[in-house]
């Protein structure tokens, strides 16, 4: 196997020198794999999240994406991921349709794929009648469909996913889960941070449980049990448990 799509080494960071956040954080995904980043609200997820796509850097530490550092080439770095913020965001400006226009461009998509398979994103996320509104008269789930199609318009090496599932429905969910799962089935790694541990714990082959900023439990669904002595249970009943031990010391 060659080296991990991902590697998030023992990274120390934050947004203050000196007040910390993250605590030597370390998380490896492979190609074909699903991570999920779980923990408590104020864990540490968006943060870490944050420090792979390059919008903070570490205090100490490494992350390498394909094996290269970000500040080697932070334009190749970037066009190494996908990313599905929690937040949508968008160009009030440019309709639907244009959204899409800019991704092609800024990553060079050829224009007769860029249309087919936009046609096809639209048509999976039931949003081909809003092609050209202008996001800010979309519903909430409207607006993340435009991210998560947006997203999958490339094909990176990684797709990270930050709590994807507030406000979609359940159609759109599944839309996702599934778009989700063949692009790692095609190769590619995804770390996907949320709230909803019974997904979590079906679709990810591994799970990275936060606390205060630091890793506490590590592997598949198989390995946490193993590691906390609860046979059988699920992973929301292991959540509260470790979530519960840590908050009484
Ligand atoms: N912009 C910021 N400036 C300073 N501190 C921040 C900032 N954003 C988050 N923090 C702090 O960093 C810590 C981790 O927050 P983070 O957003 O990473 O948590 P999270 O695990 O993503 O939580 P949630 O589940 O609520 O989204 C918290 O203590 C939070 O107060």
């Amino acid at each position: 196997m060659g080296h991990p799509v991902l590697q998030v080494q023992e990274i120390t960071g934050g947004y203050m020198k000196g007040k910390p956040v993250l605590h030597r954080v370390s998380i490896d995904i492979q190609s074909h794999e699903m991570v999920g980043l779980i923990g408590l609200n104020g864990a540490g997820k968006s943060t870490t999240i944050k420090h792979i796509l390059g919008l903070l850097d570490p205090f100490e530490g490494t992350i390498l994406l394909g094996g290269m550092k970000r500040k080697d080439s932070p334009a190749e770095y970037a066009s190494r991921m996908s990313y599905i913020p929690e937040t949508p965001l968008f160009y009030e400006h440019l309709t639907l349709w244009e959204h899409l226009e800019l991704t092609a461009m800024a990553y060079q998509l050829n224009q007769s794929d860029f249309e087919k398979r936009a046609k096809e994103l639209l048509q999976e996320f039931r949003m081909e009648r809003m092609v050209n509104w202008f996001p800010s008269t979309f519903s909430k789930g409207m607006k993340q469909k435009l991210m998560i199609i947006n997203a999958f318009l490339t094909d990176p090496a990684l797709y990270i996913v930050d709590e994807p599932f507030v406000g979609l429905d359940p159609r759109g969910i599944q839309s996702l889960l599934q778009m989700l799962e063949k692009k790692k089935r095609e190769g590619a790694s995804i770390l996907m941070s949320t709230h909803i541990l019974a997904t979590a714990e079906q679709y990810c082959d591994r799970l990275i449980l936060l606390h205060e900023g630091r890793v506490v439990l590590r592997g598949t669904l198989a390995d946490l049990r193993q590691q906390t002595g609860m046979e059988r249970a699920s992973l929301e009943d292991i959540f509260l448990t470790v979530t519960e031990v840590q908050r009484n010391g």
